[in-house]
Order: C-alpha cells, then structure tokens, then sequence
C-alpha cells in the first residue's frame, strides 16, 4: 500500500455525521485531520476515538500565542498521541523553536511538527489589508524558510507553492496542502487550488480535503475516486 497522501478534513458540527463517514474508511486509505470546529465541541475525547479506530489524527488547530503557551499547547497534542500538529509560522522563530524544543523528549514518538504558512484562502489582493506587502507566493517562501530554520518538519501551504518550495528547501521538508479541488468540485472559500493529482505532481506531500469529499452525495465514493486518481495501479 502506498504512502497515505488524503488528509481527510473533519469539519462537522455533530459526531453522529462524522461517525457516519469514518466508519465507512479504512484506516490504510487515508488520514483524518480534526480542526477548530470539532476540538471546539467535543475536545480530546473526540480526538481518542478517532484514534481508537484506527487513524492517524493531524490535530489543525494552528497556535499562535507566545512561546511558551504554544509549546505547552504542543506538547497536550503530543501527549494526545496526535500524527501531526501545526502552529503559525507568523509566530516567529522564538515561539516554533520553542515548540519543537518541548517535543523533544518524546522522540520518535513526537508529532510532526507543521507551521501554518499563508491560508489557502488568501489571495494576493487581501494581502495588503493586512498590511504585507508581498505577493502569497513570496510570504509563503519567506515563512516556510523561518520554520524551516526553526526545525519544523514542514509547513501548510497552497500546492501553487509546492515546486519552488521543494526545489529550495529540499525533499524532507514536508508541504501540507489544502486548497485542493478535483475537477468540478466547489471552490468555496478557497483561492490558491489544485487539483489532487497536479497537487501531488507538484511537490505536495499531503493532500487536505474537506467538502469535496464530506459534502459529497457518496463521500465514501468522492474518496475512493479521488484515492484511484492519485494511485492508479493500486
Ligand atoms: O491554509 C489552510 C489551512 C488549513 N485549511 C483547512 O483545511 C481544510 C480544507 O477544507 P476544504 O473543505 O477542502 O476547503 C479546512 O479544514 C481548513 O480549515 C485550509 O483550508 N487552508
């Protein structure tokens, strides 16, 4: 079985929906990412149970505090036993050296270790209202090479990023990519996009996708197809 690219994206307001589709997954065919909304209402509980069936859980819940609040943020993840967890990279490099120092401890056992570059959902025109004055292209490469010097083991990102972001900082360096969108889905909310396989031609290690899969008709069938599309000789 090949390397487990599909981040599936949790984003319901009930478990009772979300029992619904990862009873119907197979843990060797994805992962599962838990994000503000489900944390938010239903708190670690619900993240051992994702994990009681099997999966491997990316807890998205993207801190950005001062150093030693986020480390200790980072450190209840790994104590969760959680796959991978992220902070924003706009924390700077005190706050994820700190994170990555308080994790050392556990090991192998540690979490992967991520940080948020620029959402997914930004486009060049908001960038300015928030006063960068870049493109997304150029914060993305300016954040991802601060957590990289930092230590982390990779960073969120759009996969329009993903081919100068491996080119210049290597291979081992993973790029978690949301904003992925097969071919006539719902773009939604989201600007930078790709489509899976383009994704992962380009250099994304991960694939994050939420709607297109959980607001599917058959969202088993949308995971499936989109599992086939990326692996075809399975
Ligand atoms: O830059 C980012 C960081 C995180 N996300 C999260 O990924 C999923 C995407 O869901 P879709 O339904 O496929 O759009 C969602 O949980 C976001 O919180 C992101 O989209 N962009």
């Amino acid at each position: 079985m090949a390397e487990k690219r599909i981040l599936v994206a949790l984003d319901y307001d009930n478990k009772a929906q979300a029992f619904a589709l990862i009873n119907q997954l197979d843990p060797t065919m994805c992962r599962l990412k838990i994000g503000k909304e489900m944390f938010t209402l239903f708190g670690p509980q619900f993240v051992k149970e994702v994990q009681e069936k099997g999966f491997d859980v990316f807890l998205d819940l993207k801190f950005h505090d001062i150093p030693n609040t986020v480390a200790k943020a980072v450190r209840a993840a790994a104590e969760l036993g959680v796959w991978m967890v992220n902070v924003h990279a706009s924390g700077g490099l005190a706050m994820m050296k700190a994170a990555k120092d308080i994790l050392e401890p556990y090991g192998e056992k540690a979490p992967m270790l991520i940080g948020v570059t620029v959402l997914t959902s930004m486009s060049d025109e908001e960038l300015p209202l928030i006063g960068i004055n870049k493109t997304a292209d150029e914060q993305v490469q300016h954040l991802a090479a601060l957590a990289y010097q930092a230590g982390l083991d990779g960073v969120v990102c759009s996969a329009q990023e993903a081919e100068s972001l491996k080119s210049t900082l290597g291979d081992d360096f993973k790029l978690i990519t949301p904003g992925i969108r097969p071919i006539g889905s719902a773009v939604g909310d989201q600007h930078r996009i790709m489509t899976p396989e383009k994704a992962l031609k380009a250099g994304s290690d991960y694939l994050v996708i939420g709607r297109p899969i959980t607001k599917a008709p058959d969202p088993l069938e949308a995971l499936t197809s989109i599992h086939y599309s990326i692996n075809p000789t399975e």
